[in-house]
């Protein structure tokens, strides 16, 4: 610290004390903690920096939402602006009105991939940054909070609890530098909005009134506190996951169930930007699947709540020849490809899967068949130290016990990598420099306790990263005892389910339907799924 003190003043024979030097470290650690939206206050063991020092520390967040150059955001904003089409224009308008006017209103932005959600946001956010308004863009997912100008996700942004129920709040203190952040705040943009369970956009609204209410008393009867908030997305798309949940129960868990959906106003696009017209047949045909309208097959044997049984054009369908893992190695014509993942390989490409259990087989025999030695990491598995169960339980259980329990979100005990293989983040690490749940990576080397992977997704694509093992735990766990695996947080991606893709834009897409249709169906088209 001393040394590096030197450097910032020029001065080398500046001397500290004790107590400057642990202020400076502390300074340190702050503007680390920061980078993750986090502060030394929320610890109340640590020793605690001086009040004004935190609030220009603090004020620096502040300033990092408001970097950009302002003549450049007005000329790219007029740009996109004159290019935005008229269902587009009539949604820029009504939310500038409302965001100009502080009229707090509320919309929904619906439209399936490629309608120009994204370039709208960005039309509405390069139009706030030249007149030096405050947003706050966050999406649903990690990959998808990557796509918007400065995104992040919904939780971390909000700091909404991972346990939610109907009466939750967000962890934000009032008097926070977040707290601050969100009351300067004129836009809420939401992407990816089907996706989050309701209770997150009303632990949200709650929070928002709360703290906005302290300022203006009439806050408490506006939604999200009287910001001007537009949600967006598809909900033909993937809708909140319900462990074990019913059809109905993800129906519930929607935000059209919440009683934030009657002060929406829903706007629709329906203009889609990304395909070109060869492609139009293809894309009507799936919105139509989307919306139950596409011819089915009248079949006696269906369950009526398994729904009816599509008619997919022939050209789409591969028949299977009963070894299916193989019929995808040719498909995907892997054996001339496998050899090195380039970047077009892992981006443009995936094989989608509804089951995580064919997803590990797939990715196995890929893994198998591609050439180089094969290193294989296994997990340090142990229980939680905080369980109430503690050492009563500990001799109950056998760490071959614990190295057998798989969880979804977890990565697996013995994890198998090879140089080349392409993989997934599956843990939110560092949003800010594009490493979230669903970034996707290019084993490059494989060290002894370190493996590095060259990024392929996202704005940072083409940068290497070096990957630790870090400690996780379930979310949500069954058992007596919270589950604790260090391990690498990634698995490979040569498959991943369906759920797993939504917000990632893909050039060519293998779905295989394991039973259900025991059939591939293979498609390119390049959009989100
Ligand atoms: N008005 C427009 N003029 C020109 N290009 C546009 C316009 N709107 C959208 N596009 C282009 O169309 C493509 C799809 O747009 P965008 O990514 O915004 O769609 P989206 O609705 O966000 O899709 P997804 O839900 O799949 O993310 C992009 O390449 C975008 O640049």
């Amino acid at each position: 610290m001393p040394y590096k003190q030197r450097k910032i003043f020029n001065f080398q024979r500046l001397h500290l004390e004790e107590p400057d030097i642990q202020k400076y470290t502390l300074i340190e650690i702050e503007k680390i903690m920061h980078q993750y939206e986090h502060s030394l206050t929320e610890f109340e063991d640590m020793p605690q920096l001086e009040v004004d020092v935190l609030k220009d520390l603090g004020n620096s967040l502040l300033n990092e939402e408001s970097r950009y150059n302002v003549q450049k955001e007005k000329k790219d904003h007029n740009k996109l602006l004159s290019s935005l089409n008229v269902q587009q224009k009539q949604v820029y308008d009504a939310v500038m009105e409302s965001v100009e006017n502080g009229l707090g209103k509320l919309f929904f932005l619906y439209g399936p991939g490629g309608t120009g959600k994204t370039y709208l946001y960005s039309t509405i956010i390069s139009e706030l940054r030249s007149e030096r308004k405050n947003f706050l863009p966050v999406a649903s997912s990690g990959i998808a909070a990557l796509l918007l100008p400065a995104g992040r996700t919904a939780h971390s942004r909000f700091k909404i609890p991972m346990d939610l129920n109907e009466d939750s709040l967000c962890h934000i203190k009032p008097g926070t530098i977040l707290a601050e952040l969100i009351e300067k705040t004129d836009l809420i943009i939401w992407d990816e909005a089907p996706m989050a369970h309701r209770y997150a956009f009303e632990a949200v609204d709650r929070t928002l009134r709360d703290l906005m209410s302290m300022k203006k008393s009439k806050a408490k009867d506006q939604p999200f506190g009287g910001k001007t908030v537009i949600l967006g997305g598809d909900f033909r798309q993937t809708l909140p996951v319900i462990p074990q949940g019913s059809r109905a129960d993800t129906v519930l868990a929607s935000i059209k169930q919440s009683y934030l959906w009657d002060s929406c106003k829903v706007f629709s696009l329906k203009k889609n930007m990304r395909l070109q017209e060869s492609q139009g047949n293809f894309a009507a045909w799936l919105l139509s699947v989307g919306d139950g309208t596409a011819p089915t097959n009248e079949t006696k044997d269906v369950n009526e709540d398994d729904g009816q049984m599509v008619v997919v054009d022939p050209k789409f369908i591969m028949q299977s020849t009963g070894d299916h893992l193989q019929d995808i190695f040719k498909a995907t014509n892997a054996e001339n490809k496998l050899s090195k993942s380039t970047y077009a390989s892992v981006t443009e490409r995936a094989i989608l899967t509804p089951r995580n259990e064919t997803v590990d087989e797939i990715n196995t025999y890929m893994l198998e068949h591609l050439p180089g030695t094969s290193k294989e990491y296994l997990s340090l598995d142990s229980m939680g130290k905080g369980d109430t169960v503690n050492t009563a339980y500990e001799s109950l259980y056998i760490v071959e016990y614990f190295n057998s329990l798989e969880f979804p979100g977890l990565p697996k005990h013995q994890l198998a990598l090879k140089v080349g293989a392409p993989i997934m983040l599956i843990r939110n690490i560092n949003q800010k420099e594009g490493l979230c749940n669903g970034t996707r990576l290019i084993v490059t080397r494989l060290g002894k306790r370190l493996i590095e992977g060259e990024r392929v997704t996202g704005t940072h694509a083409g940068q290497k990263v070096i990957l630790p093992r870090i400690i996780l735990s379930p979310p949500d766990s069954k058992h007596p005892f919270t589950l604790r695996r260090r391990q690498f947080p990634v698995r490979v991606c040569y498959a991943m389910t369906v759920n797993k893709t939504q917000g990632q834009s893909l050039k060519s897409v293998l779905l295989f339907c394991l039973n259900q249709f025991s059939v591939m169906v293979s498609c390119m088209w390049r959009s989100h799924v």
